[in-house]
């Protein structure tokens, strides 16, 4: 299975990776640290490595031992997983579900970092991230000068130019998805191609496409706004830091500008994650470079998007959920506070793979299940998945199309290549 192949080769690979890094930056340690640093990162790599061979060997799950805020649930969730085997049997890497293993391997490696300081915050990722979102700055200009000429036109446009442009930024967005680190162990993947000319191209590649009743959902509550109207809300469950990042504040200004949304609320990781996922700290580090560069469409999407964030329009939450190997059918239960802020929005864009396993369960349901079906009762407020695929899970497609999908490529479900924008309302009007 591609779970398998994922625990046997890319995590350890991504697992060397971050040693790796560690280790290159002994010496900025001992400048800014002097001996302390060095004995910081002596043991960071050891707790690391340690990892790896429980990993490589098919340890069993250990509880975690520093004192993040989330230990407690993290180690509540492992022993539930230990009561539900015999006694003679333990949690394990090659065992255990791929979803609780693989999110395990980041909390550990944070474990890794926290239980040393001074080098407690360091972002063993952070060189891969700042490497992408470099190695994608043209796409990225080409996305925030096309905002920009945008701002220009919104306000004389028709329902119709607003819809098309709309469905562009949303497939914008929803390819950024592409780029993420995990999926490459590691290895650069960020956007080199122009995002906007290969957008009809890539259409027949997303293989359920609710985009419709998103734009009837979003279009509908812009009508039926008064000046009684609570703010309409919309929500993006963020992903990949670097270019996909860029596409969603593209997206969320378009959706503020337009009046389509009033408020949008981000939601990122408390944690280093899946090597590319987003932290505060890579907005923020994203927003400051954005302003400081020389075009000008990206200092005025960084200096515009800034404001939003001082003015409260935009808001970031981390919530400790996202980081727990809990999938979302759980949130009710394991995070009520998240649940219920989620419940005040009206439309969730999750972004990405790992969302959209966290969604289903990661089950091995078949193909043709429903989206709804899958969501065993996830259903805070009317919510959008825009990912591509890059895990063999997938649901609400038509009959016989898996099997298609299979006879013209194989590892459809894992390459990438193919995508969803796949929407669930819990009360459909
Ligand atoms: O959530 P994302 O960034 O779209 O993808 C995360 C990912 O690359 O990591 C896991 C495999 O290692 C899968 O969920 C997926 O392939
Ligand atoms: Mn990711």
């Amino acid at each position: 299975s591609f779970a398998y192949l994922t625990v046997k080769d890319r995590l350890p690979t991504i697992l060397t990776k971050a040693v790796d890094t560690v280790h290159r930056h002994k010496k900025t340690f001992f400048e800014k640290y002097g001996q302390e640093g060095v004995e910081a990162e002596k043991r960071a790599i050891g707790l690391m490595s340690k990892l790896r061979n429980e990993l490589q060997t098919d340890k069993a799950v250990i509880p975690l031992t520093d004192e993040f805020p989330d230990a407690a649930q993290w180690n509540t969730y492992i022993e539930r997983q230990q009561a539900a085997l015999g006694p003679e049997e333990f949690p394990s890497w090659f065992k255990s579900s791929w979803l609780f293993m693989e999110c395990y391997m980041y909390r550990r490696i944070h474990e890794s970092i926290l239980l040393n300081p001074p080098i407690c915050d360091f972002d063993v990722f952070s060189e891969a991230k700042i490497q992408s979102f470099f190695s994608s700055q043209d796409a990225i200009l080409i996305v925030c000068t096309y905002l920009q000429e945008l701002q220009r036109k919104i306000e004389n446009f028709e329902e119709s130019q607003l819809k098309d442009e709309f469905m562009l930024l949303m497939q914008v967005a929803l390819w950024g998805n592409r780029c993420d680190l995990s999926i490459s162990g590691g290895q650069d993947n960020s956007q080199k191609n122009n995002p906007l000319a290969s957008l009809e191209s890539l259409k027949s590649f997303i293989l359920v496409d609710d985009s419709e009743r998103v734009w009837n959902l979003l279009v509908n509550n812009w009508k039926n706004k008064t000046s009684q109207t609570t703010p309409i809300r919309v929500d993006i469950v963020l992903d990949n830091s670097g270019f996909e990042l860029v596409t969603d504040l593209v997206l969320a200004y378009f959706l503020l500008s337009t009046q389509l949304a009033d408020e949008i609320h981000f939601h990122g990781k408390s944690m280093p994650w899946f090597v590319s996922d987003t932290t505060r700290r890579d907005l923020d580090w994203t927003l400051k470079n954005l302003q400081a560069s020389n075009h000008a469409s990206l200092s005025m999407c960084g200096n515009m998007w800034e404001q939003n964030l001082h003015k409260g329009v935009w808001v970031y939450h981390d919530h400790l959920f996202w980081t727990l190997p809990h999938e979302f059918s759980d949130m009710s239960q394991d995070a009520p506070d998240l649940y219920s802020e989620l419940h005040k929005s009206n439309l969730i864009f999750f972004k990405g793979d790992l969302n959209y396993r966290k969604l289903t369960g990661d089950r091995k349901w078949s193909h043709t299940i429903s989206f709804d079906t899958a969501l065993q009762g996830f259903h805070p407020a009317p919510l959008c998945s825009l990912r591509t695929l890059k895990a063999d899970i997938q649901v609400g497609l038509k009959p016989e199309q898996a099997e298609q999908l299979t006879l013209s490529d194989p590892q459809w479900l894992v390459s990438g290549n193919y995508a969803i924008i796949q929407f669930s309302d819990p009360n459909p009007k």
